[in-house]
């Protein structure tokens, strides 16, 4: 079941679109990274999703919506960059949010309670807000978009401005709560969205450019590849392993060549011929795979 559906979505700036068409939906119960590097349109994308900026074109449906009600019920709401009243206690924030959220103060009060417990900030409740770390921010703020129970929690970029302790601490709420509901959550790292997601939208350049689970996406992309490494200039082999009929694409890194090859024995044998034939002072030879990240880096290069 799909908790909600996008069709067409599309958002210009002064006539230049920076989101161009996207469709998707997402199934209940799922965790999905919306994976992409700057500028991609991930933002824009929840901004839009959360009803915070207006689409140019195209719908997104809430499952259970009925056309023009106020969809803010449905989604809870994490920005990129949260602001809160430093003034203000943990809990005294989370009761304010409760009641703008038409919670009666007595329900956003054993709301906030039961929160504040599950991000794990239970003690500092009725500590300012400004003594908090980055991590006790960004769990406050996770803790602030579930307030009303919604059925799609959404999230911007949760982790990319947290030390690797507040790092840890978000991750681990997060996969705890993909247990109670459905999470859109955006990055640019392709790290976080392996670890927690279920399910990769892929973005660039304001488009959906891969869309699955990590394992179909994983399978999808994982073709055979050959590290070498030789004594003296390795640029001279790369040109001679370029004319081999059993290599796809070559690349250099780290002072090695990376061969892409469609079948591992058939390359195997051409390469291992030519190197004796020859006589190639090779150092490495190595069978490798490429991986999720070998396609990211090549979505993010174009
Ligand atoms: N209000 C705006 N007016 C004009 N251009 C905008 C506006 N908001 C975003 N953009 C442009 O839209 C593009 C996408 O931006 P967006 O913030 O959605 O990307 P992003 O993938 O979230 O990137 P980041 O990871 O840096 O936050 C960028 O080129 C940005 O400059």
């Amino acid at each position: 079941m799909a908790v909600i559906e996008v069709q067409n979505l599309i958002k210009a700036f002064k006539g230049d679109q920076v989101v161009k068409g996207l469709n998707f939906t997402l199934e209940k119960g799922k965790c999905v990274a919306l994976l992409g590097p700057n500028g991609a349109g991930k933002t824009t994308t929840l901004r839009m999703l959360s009803g915070l900026l207006k689409p140019t074109d195209g719908s997104i449906h809430f499952e259970g919506a009925t056309k023009g009600e106020d969809i803010r019920q449905y989604i809870g709401y994490l920005p990129q960059y949260p602001i809160f009243h430093p003034w203000m206690t943990g809990k005294e924030f989370l009761v304010y949010v409760g009641q703008l959220a038409h919670l009666s103060k007595k329900d956003a009060i054993e709301k906030a309670d039961q929160l504040l417990e599950k991000v794990a900030i239970f003690e500092a409740r009725n500590q300012r807000i400004g003594k908090y770390s980055g991590g006790m921010k960004q769990r406050l703020g996770i803790a602030q978009a579930m307030i009303h129970s919604p059925q799609l929690l959404m999230l911007d970029e949760p982790v990319s401005s947290l030390d690797p302790l507040g790092r840890r601490e978000v991750l681990t709420l997060m996969e705890e709560l993909k247990q109670q509901t459905t999470i859109l959550f955006s990055t640019h790292i392709l790290g976080d969205a392996e670890e927690i997601s279920d399910d990769l939208l892929v973005m660039h350049h304001g488009e959906i450019v891969e869309a699955g689970s990590i394992e179909s996406l994983r399978h999808k992309h994982q073709t055979a590849k050959f590290e070498l490494a030789f004594q003296g200039d390795t640029t001279t082999y790369q040109e001679r392993l370029k004319q081999l009929e059993c290599i796809q694409e070559t690349f250099l890194e780290k002072g090695e060549i990376h061969v892409i090859v469609e079948d591992i024995e058939t390359a195997r044998r051409e390469i291992l011929k030519e190197a004796i034939a020859t006589d190639w002072p090779l150092v490495k030879f190595e069978l490798s795979r490429t991986t999720l990240e070998d396609l990211f880096m090549k979505v993010v290069k174009n």
